[in-house]
C-alpha cells in the first residue's frame, strides 16, 4: 500500500458531505475529513473535542454566530481514522434546512473546505493505506446491498478476504520468483534445477486456486448484481399477468390483445436473500411487424443469457407451442414449466419430459409454489462454486486471468530468464487488482460508482 499512499490522499483540501441519507429523519450525519477538521470545530462549535468522545455542542454560524443547531459532535485524530486524516461527524437533526445551514457555515469556515466528490471519503482512505482497492469496492457493494447475500458477500470483501486471498497468491509468486532467479545464479552448483522445481510447484498450487476462483466469479457476480430470470412462452400465454403476480404489483401490461409485450420489462425481487432480475418479454411467434419482431429478437437475446427460465405454456391449450418448447429443450435443468391459466382447467401437465407446474394468476393458485421453486432454483445456483476467494467484479476476473496466462506459460517458458518475466507479469497483475500498482486507471473506473458522503 505504501506506493500509493502519503500525502497523496488528502490533496489538501477538507472535504464535507451528507453520509447518513436524503430525505428527513431524526439525525443527519455530515462526515468531514482533512487538515483544517479542528480550526473548523473550533470556529462551529467552539472548541475542539477530544478524540473519540461524543460530545454535545451548539452549533454556530462562524461569522454571524447565529446557533443553527445542537450537534453530538465526534472527531477522530489523524491516522486513527476512516480516512487517515482528521475526521469529525456531526450529529445534527435530520432536517433539509439544518442540513443546508451547516454545509453553509461549513463554507464559511474557509481553509479550503469543499463538499465532497462521490466516493471522496474512501478514496481517501485508500490513498492513506487504509485499506486495499477490494476492500473500498466492497464498501460500496456494501451500501447498495440489497439483500442479505449480497451483504455478506460485500462485508466479507470490506473486511479484506479477497485482499488476504491475493496477499497470499502474491506471496508465494513472490517465492517463487525468487527461487527462479536463484537458480540462474546457482546454475553451476547444483541447487539450480531443485530451486526451479519448487518455484514451479509454488506457481502450480496457486494456478488451481486462481482457476478455481474464476469458476466461481460468474455466482458471486451474479449475487452482487441479481440472478437473471428469463419468462419465456407464447403471446397471450400468461406471463405479463405472471409476473404481476410474482412482483405483487402492475408492473407489465396485461391485455387479451397477443402480443402486448413487446420490450424485456424487468423487476427486481427478494428470493430468499438473493436479488433476482425477473423479466417478461416479447411472445415466441413470428411477429406481425417490426416492432414486434425486434421485440422477441431481444426476448431470446435476454432468454439466452438468463441464469434460468420461466417456461410458461397456455395450460389450456391441447398442445404445447413450438416456439417455446425448443427453448425449454435447450436447456436442460434450467428451465421450470408453468401450466397458465389453471382455472379454466389444465391440459397439458409435461411438455418433454419437464414437469408444468399448474398456476393461475387469476386464484392465485401454484403462485406460491412456483415462487418456492424459483427460490431453491436460484439457492441451488449461488450455492453452485461457493467458497474460497471471491472475485464480485469483471475488473477482478480480468486480473487473475491475465495472471493465470502467465503462470500457464511457466512450464513451457525455455529460459529461466522468461519463467521469472511470466512471474513478475503476475505479480503486477495481482498488484493491479488490489490497487498497489497502476493505480491512476483504475482508480476513476472503482470510485466512479460510490454515493456522496462514502
Ligand atoms: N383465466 C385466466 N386468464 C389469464 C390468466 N393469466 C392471464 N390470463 C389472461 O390471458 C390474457 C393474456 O395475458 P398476458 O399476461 O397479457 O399474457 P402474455 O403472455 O404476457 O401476452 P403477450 O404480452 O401478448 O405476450 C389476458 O387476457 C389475461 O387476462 C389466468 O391465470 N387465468
Amino acid at each position: 500500500m505504501a506506493e500509493a499512499g502519503g500525502a497523496a490522499g488528502g490533496g489538501g483540501d477538507t472535504i464535507f458531505a451528507l453520509a447518513s441519507g436524503s430525505g428527513r429523519a431524526g439525525v443527519a450525519v455530515i462526515r468531514l475529513s482533512g487538515p483544517a477538521v479542528p480550526e473548523a470545530l473550533a470556529a462551529l462549535v467552539g472548541g475542539v473535542p477530544e478524540p473519540r468522545r461524543a460530545v454535545l455542542r451548539r452549533l454556530r454560524h462562524p461569522r454571524t454566530g447565529e446557533v443553527l443547531d445542537r450537534a453530538v459532535v465526534l472527531r477522530f485524530a489523524s491516522p486513527a481514522s476512516f480516512t487517515g486524516e482528521e475526521v469529525a461527524e456531526l450529529h445534527v437533526h435530520g432536517g433539509r434546512a439544518v442540513i443546508e445551514a451547516v454545509g453553509e457555515a461549513l463554507l464559511a469556515c474557509g481553509k479550503g473546505i469543499r463538499p465532497a466528490e462521490p466516493g471522496e471519503f474512501t478514496r481517501r482512505a485508500f490513498l492513506n493505506g487504509k485499506m486495499d482497492l477490494t476492500a473500498a469496492e466492497g464498501i460500496a457493494d456494501l451500501v447498495a446491498a440489497e439483500t442479505e447475500a449480497q451483504r455478506r458477500q460485500a462485508l466479507a470483501q470490506a473486511e479484506g478476504a479477497l485482499a488476504a486471498t491475493v496477499a497470499g497468491w502474491a506471496e508465494r509468486l513472490t517465492r517463487a520468483l525468487a527461487l527462479s532467479e536463484a537458480s540462474i545464479d546457482f546454475a553451476d552448483d547444483g541447487v539450480g534445477d531443485e530451486a526451479e522445481t519448487e518455484a514451479l510447484a509454488l506457481a502450480q498450487a496457486v494456478e488451481g486456486e486462481m482457476e478455481a476462483a474464476l469458476a466461481g466469479a460468474r455466482r458471486a457476480e451474479r449475487v452482487r448484481e441479481g440472478f437473471r430470470v428469463a419468462i419465456i412462452g407464447a403471446p397471450n400465454a400468461g406471463k405479463s399477468s405472471l409476473l404481476n403476480r410474482l412482483a405483487g404489483r402492475e408492473a407489465a401490461i396485461v391485455s387479451a390483445r397477443a402480443g402486448t409485450t413487446r420490450d424485456v420489462i424487468e423487476v427486481r425481487l427478494d428470493l430468499g436473500g438473493q436479488a433476482v432480475t425477473l423479466a417478461d418479454m416479447a411472445g415466441l411467434r413470428e411477429a406481425e411487424d417490426e416492432i414486434e419482431a425486434e421485440g422477441v429478437r431481444r426476448a431470446f437475446a435476454w432468454a439466452e443469457r438468463a441464469d434460468l427460465v420461466v417456461a410458461v405454456f397456455d395450460g389450456t391449450a391441447e398442445a404445447p407451442d413450438a416456439a417455446t418448447r425448443v427453448v425449454v429443450s435447450a436447456r436442460p435443468g434450467g428451465c421450470i414449466g408453468v401450466a397458465s391459466k389453471s382455472d379454466l382447467g389444465v391440459r397439458l401437465a409435461e411438455v418433454d419430459g419437464v414437469p408444468l407446474l399448474p398456476v393461475s394468476s387469476v386464484t392465485g393458485e401454484g403462485i406460491e409454489r412456483l415462487a418456492e421453486a424459483l427460490t431453491a432454483a436460484i439457492a441451488g445456483l449461488a450455492e453452485r462454486g461457493a467458497g474460497g476467494a471471491v472475485l464480485t467484479r469483471a475488473r477482478h476476473v480480468s486480473a487473475v486471468s491475465s495472471a493465470l496466462a502467465a503462470l500457464r506459460r511457466l512450464p513451457v517458458a525455455a529460459l529461466p530468464e522468461m519463467r521469472g518475466e511470466e512471474l513478475r507479469l503476475a505479480l503486477r497483475e495481482l498488484g493491479r487488482l488490489t490497487g498497489r500498482v497502476d493505480v491512476e486507471d483504475v482508480l476513476e473506473v472503482v470510485f466512479r460508482t460510490f454515493c456522496v458522503g462514502k
